[in-house]
């Protein structure tokens, strides 16, 4: 959540009051990215809203990590409009400022802190964002430990505690950073193929709990992934994207008997 003590860019249309962009979470439309006269988003249109669970497949080099990058600001597009909560500016905002607002991502490979123990990589996710080092030497208030059992409930590693995270198999380091981004209550959670490298077991597991997180409405989830059986387990609307902008949306069903996607995935 913004601290009250920050201003954001706002926008006065189309995200201001009545505008396009009204009731959504996060807002794209026409942005394009370019590398070198390459378009690695072309006119790219997209409306998440709050509290959905939304898929993004599409083949090697569509642009899924290009518009991860720049809703988080890590990449500023050379044109279009990308606003969160209905009217604020995320192409006038730095990374940091991204995160603070409530945007979390997940990257593909875990980056959990392997030598401290699952309960200390929560420990340090829930004080970091607001933290100095004093406060993360600061103890703990009984309502954050019962946040962190919470959450360590939650992705199933009630019992791993006082593990250290470099002992977990490769599915378990995916929920504890899913549980650190958890603990920083995240607005918007966007987590790049989950359930790569994953059993079969890890990756039914890991549907369940993302299933869970949706029933909640209290995180928009946007899940990038080429695992179709996942896809198909999260049951959520499926977004194509191909050459930089959206090919179909819609039910995997739908998507998948899409002419232009059947043409796309097997090529002419
Ligand atoms: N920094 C960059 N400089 C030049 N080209 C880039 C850069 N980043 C991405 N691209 C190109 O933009 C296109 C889109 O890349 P992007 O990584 O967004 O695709 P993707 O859908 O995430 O692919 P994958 O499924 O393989 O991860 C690709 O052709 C890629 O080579």
């Amino acid at each position: 959540m913004a601290p009250n003590n920050l201003s954001y860019p706002m926008q006065e249309k189309p995200g201001g009051p009545g505008g396009f962009a009204a009731g959504t979470m996060l807002y794209l439309d026409g942005v394009t990215v370019s590398f070198d006269g390459f378009r690695a988003l072309n006119e790219l249109s997209l409306v998440i809203a709050p509290g959905e669970l939304r898929t993004i497949i599409g083949p090697n080099g569509a642009g899924k990590t290009t518009m991860m990058d720049v809703i988080t600001g890590k990449t500023r597009p050379d044109k279009g409009d990308v606003l969160f909560d209905e009217n604020i500016d995320l192409t006038r905002l730095d990374e940091s400022a991204i995160a603070t607002l409530g945007v979390g991502r997940k990257f593909q490979k875990p980056t959990v802190f392997e030598p401290l123990s699952v309960f200390e990589n929560l420990e340090l996710a829930l004080k970091a964002p607001r933290g100095t080092w004093a406060t993360l030497r600061a103890r703990l208030s009984g309502a954050q430990r019962d946040k962190i059992a919470a959450v360590m409930r939650r992705i199933g590693l009630a019992d791993k505690a006082t593990q250290p995270a470099g002992a977990l198999s490769h599915g378990q380091k995916q929920w504890l950073e899913i549980g650190m981004l958890l603990l920083q209550e995240p607005r918007v959670l966007l987590l790049d193929e989950p359930v790569a490298g994953m059993t079969d077991a890890e990756t039914e597991a890991t549907a369940a709990l993302i299933l869970e997180l949706a029933e909640d409405h209290q995180h928009s989830l946007i899940v990038v992934e080429h695992d179709m059986t996942f896809v198909r387990a999260l049951g959520a609307k499926v977004t194509v994207l191909h050459e930089g902008s959206v090919l179909a949306d819609g039910s995997l069903d739908f998507v998948q008997s899409h002419p232009k996607v059947i043409e796309v995935y097997l090529g002419r």
